[in-house]
């Protein structure tokens, strides 16, 4: 089995190639553009025979042979999608549009990573897959929510009119090793913070919620989705929901008790609850999420610290 990960240098990407690369059968290649991965999260299986590392941006036609596409590429913190939001369209839109004809050329099953963004500023709770969203189309988030939501159209309209075996998996917030340290996303930057000694800046107004999945079991969502039968969209998430109040409080009282708890400005249209309904993935995958919040925070503690070279004390 040959297979293609877009965005396989990322911080998903990269575990998931992990795990196909197990797979004594498993060939794969990664098409990456770096501009938020990195060779390094992929340092491993750099020279590996059955492994290859493409720089190819995806919003460009892509020439390989495989028999299954992962197509994960897109900048995924808000900060990152939000400083080229042209940029971030064309990736989803023109990237996706690629990878589906080149699923169609190779009569390849496709998979396809959207995002719990799709529901927007939800007004259903907890989001089940059948809810069509809430979300503003000319906002600041819109380069990125309703550019999941047109990539999820191309892939449906090319399974309905050309037969292409699709995947579509709604990821909820995941976190864990290998996170960019200033990717600007909650959960790196209060366990770098906590770390760094430095206040943990919570968003206003703090009573918002997210649901926060660790990597290992959203890669385990992510590959039996793949393998089964149904095309989603699966919502893939942990159920378990924190107010970022609750998160800072969290993150305070397992790595650095010490730390301060600011309050800072938020940025527009941030939705104030999600939390996944993750019924179809218990019945259709028999998936459900192993690690909880207070397992998943010291695992990634420990990468943070190696990383920053600052030592439990
Ligand atoms: N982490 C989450 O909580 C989460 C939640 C929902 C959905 N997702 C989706 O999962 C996927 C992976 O997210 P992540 O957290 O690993 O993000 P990430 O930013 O770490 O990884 C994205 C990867 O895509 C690459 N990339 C971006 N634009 C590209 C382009 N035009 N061409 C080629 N490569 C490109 C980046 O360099 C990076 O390696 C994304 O599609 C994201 O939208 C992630
Ligand atoms: O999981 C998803 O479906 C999507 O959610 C996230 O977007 P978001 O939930 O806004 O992620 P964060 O930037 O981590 O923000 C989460 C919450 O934390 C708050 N926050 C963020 C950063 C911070 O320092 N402090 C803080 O309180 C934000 O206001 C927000 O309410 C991811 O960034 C997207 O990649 C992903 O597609």
């Amino acid at each position: 089995m040959r297979i293609l990960v877009t965005g396989g240098a990322g911080f998903i990407g990269s575990h998931l190639v992990d795990k196909l690369m197990e797979k004594e059968k498993n060939e794969v290649i990664v098409a990456d553009n770096y501009f938020t991965g990195s060779k390094d999260n992929l340092k491993k299986w750099i020279g590996h025979p059955r492994f290859e590392l493409i720089r190819h941006d995806i919003s460009r036609p892509l020439f390989v042979e495989v028999d299954q596409i992962y197509h994960l590429a897109c900048p995924a913190s808000p900060i990152f999608y939000k400083y080229n939001s042209v940029k971030t369209i064309k990736t989803n839109v023109m990237g996706t549009l690629n990878m589906l004809g080149l699923a169609k050329r190779l009569r390849a099953r496709i998979l396809f990573t959207s995002t719990s963004e799709v529901y927007g500023d939800p007004l259903e709770h907890p989001q089940k897959e059948t809810y069509w969203g809430n979300v503003n189309p000319i906002g600041v988030r819109s380069c990125y929510d309703e550019g999941k939501r047109m990539a999820e159209t191309l892939m449906f309209d090319y399974y309905r009119q050309y037969g292409i075996e699709i995947r579509i998996a709604r990821i909820f917030n995941t976190y864990g090793p290998r996170m960019n340290i200033d990717d600007g996303r909650v959960v790196s930057n209060f366990i770098a913070q906590a770390i760094r000694n430095e206040p943990l800046t919570v968003q206003l107004p703090g009573t918002q919620t997210r649901s926060f999945c660790y990597v290992s079991d959203l890669v385990d969502g992510l590959t039996q989705l793949m393998e089964g039968t149904d095309t989603g969209p699966i919502n893939l998430g942990n159920p378990g929901e924190f107010t970022m109040n609750e998160l800072a409080k969290a993150v305070q009282e397992l790595i650095n008790p010490k730390v301060q708890i600011s309050e800072v400005e938020n940025t527009p249209d941030d939705p104030r609850q999600r939390k996944p309904d993750i019924t179809k993935a218990k019945e259709v995958l028999g998936w459900e999420p192993k690690v909880n919040l207070h397992e998943g925070i010291p695992l990634m503690e420990d990468d943070f610290r190696r990383r920053l070279g600052v030592p439990r004390t």
